[in-house]
């Protein structure tokens, strides 16, 4: 791209070797004391019925399962086109690993679903797909075989309505059941039915202590299921958190939360009061962020336009922290190494440009104020042009940073966004967390260092690189900056909680570290390091 100037089969969370209790029990309205619709789930006609309480025969004493025996026929199976969305969302991401993020709003177009029934396909299907280690914990405890995968991915979106969701059982047990009859098939139906009976005979926190390993003998195996997450993070981020069980709880807590949608104003592009205007509350931390508390991002027309957009916080605070740490000498020459697509590419091209203009009073006399510029790279094609419409006086190439087209040594700060497992934004990807495996740390890993390396290379000496990541495994974050420091003599650590004072929390340093229930941000992690003008 010329110079402007001219996106199988998941594992489970652990394991279930449960401790005691058998499934069955009470009826499907037993003890939950659920109350209320969601959405227009609640008040349907549900085929489920609250007849024969715990049993695995017939849907809801309506004479025999499909229509034999004798007795009226059941009614026939309604289709809901909401749940219908949120199952074929399922079966997408299981079938050919299809991004969900990517894939509903178009399944919401297509449908013509918006308003609630949009809200709760989307909760249904995000919902589920966070919880699925959890749910399926319980669905194999409450089947007598295992279930096909068609089957499975309707069991698991019965549960989240069960165990997660305010829809009353008769209606969970009932939509998910005429569900089935209507795609799959009238046996698979039954099974269904009985399974799903028998999930709505306890509550979630009923069912933990019997599907999960103790918390004594394994407590990460025991998080693992109890918060639907695989045992090779819950290790991860017991390991980032310094093994506290109690905060490694929350943080996967905070993974299951929807998150917030934030905007970040463009500085010279787009205003803090713009923003406001359209429904927006000013951020927490960053003097650029915005929170939109309801509402379609893409109906904000400044970030229709480009002039502001949706951003994370702490992608912000991040970028932001680069164009802090003053250096000696010219400062007119950025490069964003990784800027695909082009979040933080579009804040710095801001800042290079115009300057930090929320920090430029009185306050900060230190703020940036404009007048640099700034290429933008990555190794793929399509990124590369996402981050050319993103920015607007940025230079913008394909290009592979470890072979890089620019000549070394001329960078006065160098943002190194690296490609990383992502597991610091599990809350926006939902189905994310059960498509890494521990070996994709390993293979980023040396990725990463040969980056890392390069970037220092691409910094003229005094100049200042960030290395930054959406993921606080220590593989990924420390290690690989301990690594960096080890081989080479030429940069030294500089304390990035100096240039983000706003924020508390980010850790004992010298590195800063966001955390999902600290923040409320994704855990993006930023080391600092200054190219030293003298080998030290
Ligand atoms: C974490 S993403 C960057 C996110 C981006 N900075 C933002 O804020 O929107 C990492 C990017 O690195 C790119 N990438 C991977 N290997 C690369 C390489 N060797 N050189 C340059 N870019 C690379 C990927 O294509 C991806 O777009």
């Amino acid at each position: 791209m010329a110079d402007r100037g001219s996106q199988g089969r998941r594992g489970s969370s652990g394991s279930s070797g449960g401790s005691s209790g058998s499934a069955g029990g009470r009826g499907p309205a037993g003890g939950r004391g659920s109350s209320g619709g969601h959405g227009s789930s609640g008040g349907r006609g549900a085929s489920g019925g609250q007849g024969s309480p715990g049993g695995q025969g017939s849907a809801g004493g309506r004479g025999g399962p499909g229509g034999r025996g004798r007795g009226p026929r059941p009614p026939k199976p309604t289709r809901d086109e909401a749940r219908n969305a949120a199952y074929d969302l399922l079966r997408a991401v299981d079938e050919r690993d299809a991004y969900a993020n990517l894939l509903m709003p178009r399944l919401l177009r297509e449908r013509g679903l918006a308003g609630r029934d949009a809200a709760l396909a989307t909760e249904l299907a995000y919902g589920t797909l966070r919880g699925l280690g959890t749910y399926d914990s319980i669905i194999a405890m409450c089947g007598d075989r295992e279930p096909d995968p068609a089957v499975l991915d309707a069991l698991r979106l019965g549960a989240h309505q069960l165990l997660k969701m305010r829809v009353p059982p008769h209606a969970a047990v009932g939509t998910t059941v005429d569900l089935v009859r209507l795609r799959i098939g009238t046996g698979a139906s039954r099974f269904a039915n009985a399974v799903l009976r028998k999930i709505a005979s306890r509550s979630l926190e009923e069912w933990i202590p019997i599907v999960a390993p103790s918390e004594d003998t394994d407590p990460v195996g025991h998080l693992a299921v109890a918060y639907s997450h695989p045992r090779w993070i819950v290790s991860a981020f017991r390991d980032a958190l310094g093994g506290d069980p109690k905060e490694t709880s929350e943080l996967l807590a905070a993974d299951n939360a929807r998150p917030m949608v934030t905007l970040v104003v463009r500085p010279g592009r787009s205003s803090m009061e713009e923003l406001e205007d359209s429904g927006a509350e000013p951020g927490r931390y960053s003097p650029y962020a915005a929170y939109l508390p309801e509402g379609d991002p893409g109906r904000v027309l400044a970030v229709a336009e480009t002039r502001a957009a949706v951003q994370d916080e702490a992608s912000q605070l991040v970028a932001l922290a680069l164009t802090r740490v003053p250096v000696e000498g010219p400062d007119e020459l950025w490069l964003d190494m990784c800027a695909g697509p082009g979040g933080k590419a579009g804040l710095l091209d801001a800042i290079a440009t115009h300057g930090d203009l929320a920090g430029l009073d009185a306050r900060d006399p230190a703020a940036f104020p404009g007048g640099a510029r700034l290429l933008a790279a990555d190794a793929q094609y399509h990124r590369a042009r996402l981050v050319w419409q993103t920015t607007r006086q940025a230079a913008v190439v394909t290009a592979d940073g470890t072979e890089p087209p620019w000549r070394p040594g001329v960078f006065d700060r160098v943002m190194l966004d690296a490609p990383c497992t992502g597991l610091g934004a599990l809350r926006r990807r939902p189905e994310a967390r059960w498509r890494r495996d521990p070996a994709s740390v390993a293979e980023l890993g040396a990725l990463q260092r040969r980056l890392l390396a390069a970037a220092l290379d691409a910094l003229r000496p005094g100049g200042v690189v960030a290395y930054v990541t959406c993921s606080p495994h220590l593989a990924e974050t420390q290690v690989v900056v301990a690594d960096a420091l080890k081989r080479r003599n030429d940069a030294e650590q500089l304390d990035a909680r100096a240039f983000l004072p706003e924020v508390e929390g980010l850790g004992d340093g010298p590195h800063a570290q966001f955390w999902p229930h600290r923040h409320g941000t994704d855990a993006m992690f930023i080391a600092l390091l200054r190219k030293t003008a003298t080998p030290s």
